[in-house]
């Protein structure tokens, strides 16, 4: 049965962290503060995967009072979903994300982006999208005060309808 799963995060941009998406250091004067390196489109497509398991968040799977996850890098614990996925027996079959960014430009590292989180999955380029948008200057993202990021994701479960809980 195939089952779909979303994912929806927000990170604050600061001054003096590094600027960190879809695996790429993005250079920016401002980056986005986490426990983590604050990849906010890995932890929206890591919560998709998540929510297609029907496994939680990566709060409960990377609790970020644990120091062994400070500075971590995402793309990492997104290698880590992906083979919790396949441990459970689930087939990633594809995914699509979008970036509220008001700054930097990102669509000359999307390419990359896209590369790296496939990889981390196991998965071909083509089954990754990757978009960005401004917020035409609204909100928190137009302010220039945080980035956010969406992601859906569609998993095999390798069960009969209805078989899982
Ligand atoms: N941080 C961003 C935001 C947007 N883009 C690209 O620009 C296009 C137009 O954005 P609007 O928000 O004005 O619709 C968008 O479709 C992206 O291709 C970007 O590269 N980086
Ligand atoms: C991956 C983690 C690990 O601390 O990253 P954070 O940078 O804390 O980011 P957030 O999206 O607030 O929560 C997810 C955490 O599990």
């Amino acid at each position: 049965m195939i089952r779909i799963g979303h994912g929806y995060d927000v990170h604050r941009m600061q001054e003096g962290r590094r600027l960190v998406l879809g695996g790429v250091d993005i250079p920016c004067e401002r980056g986005l503060l986490g426990h983590s390196d604050a990849d906010v489109v890995t932890h929206a497509l890591m919560d998709a995967i998540l929510g297609a398991m029907r496994a939680g968040d990566i709060g409960k799977l990377f609790p970020d009072t644990d120091p062994a996850y400070e500075g971590a890098d995402s793309i990492k614990l997104l290698s880590r979903v992906a083979e919790l996925a396949r441990s459970r027996g689930y087939r990633i079959l594809d995914c699509d994300c979008t970036i509220g960014a008001q700054v930097p430009k990102l669509a000359p590292f999307r390419e990359q982006m896209r590369r790296n989180m496939a990889d981390a999955m196991g998965l071909d380029l083509g089954s990754v999208g990757l978009k960005a948008t401004t917020t035409e200057r609204l909100g928190f993202v137009g302010r220039e005060e945080g980035m956010e990021a969406w992601a859906v994701a569609l998993l095999d479960d390798g069960c009969t309808e209805g078989a899982r809980e």
